[in-house]
């Protein structure tokens, strides 16, 4: 594995007296994608919160390029798409593409370009002027990634990335996903689609709280002797669903 770039070290979360993750410990190189697979309610989300410095760590620690979670310095480098929209419906996508880029201090020139090529890399370019009261939802969710790419951040944390997106298109956006690992960018999702597991360099499994395995899809089909990953998460009790 290249350099660590996310280290999460005996991180435990509870929400009253009900026990959420328990003691989960990994680390993710950079240029790595790595997927976090659970069933429903088994924490991801939480645990994607914490990196961001959304939610609170009961205990353990998260780092993010060496910097302690929560740091300001470290939510420069991440970009992040939630698991709904936070986007501004009465505006058109061009007016929320230039409102985020502002708050990462793009602007001018620079501003432009990039929003011409995030809105092209989810095919959306022929869409900047519409005001989102006229986007599908699979629309939107491809202007969030968009935004989530903004300014060119070193890791992505994207929470289920391609619900609402269509085959061929979430084809072509795992293939942008791979360009942009080959240019350094790390990539950290959530999935419950399992042929976008498949394409993780390593994944880790989230059951009861803990993390169970972490490995590659081929190591993890070995060790539970299956075809499928698929046949995994049905044995560990969840249902592999595609929204
Ligand atoms: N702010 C909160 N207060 C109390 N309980 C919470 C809070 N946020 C999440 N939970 C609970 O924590 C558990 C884990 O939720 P989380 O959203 O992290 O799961 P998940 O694995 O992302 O699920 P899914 O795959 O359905 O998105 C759930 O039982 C949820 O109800």
């Amino acid at each position: 594995m290249n350099s660590a770039i996310v280290s999460i070290t005996n991180v435990s979360k509870s929400f009253g007296n009900q026990q959420i993750l328990e003691d989960v410990s990994l680390t993710v190189g950079t240029g790595e994608i790595f997927g976090l697979l659970g069933p429903s309610g088994s924490g991801k989300t939480t645990l994607v919160k914490m990196m961001m410095g959304i939610e609170s760590i009961n205990s353990g620690n998260i780092s993010i390029a060496g910097l302690e979670i929560p740091s300001f310095e470290a939510k420069k480098i991440i970009g992040y798409m939630a698991q709904s929209d936070a986007l501004y419906l009465d505006l058109t996508a061009k007016e929320n593409l230039e409102f985020f880029g502002s708050l990462y201090g793009l602007k001018g020139k620079k501003l432009k370009e990039r929003i011409q090529l995030v809105m092209e890399m989810v095919d959306l370019q022929n869409h900047l002027h519409k005001t989102l009261h006229q986007y599908s939802g699979g629309m939107k969710r491809r202007l969030s990634l968009a935004i989530s790419l903004l300014h060119e951040p070193k890791l992505l944390i994207l929470d289920e990335p391609t619900v609402g997106i269509d085959p061929v298109l979430r084809k072509s956006i795992w293939g942008q996903f791979q360009t942009l690992t080959k240019q350094g960018t790390t990539i950290f999702l959530t999935t419950h689609v399992m042929d976008e597991a498949e394409k993780c360099d390593r994944l880790g499994l989230i059951q009861s709280g803990k993390l169970i395995v972490n490995d590659t899809p081929e190591k993890m089909k070995e060790m539970y002797r299956v075809n499928t990953l698929e046949e995994i998460f049905l044995a560990v009790g969840g249902a592999a669903h595609d929204h």
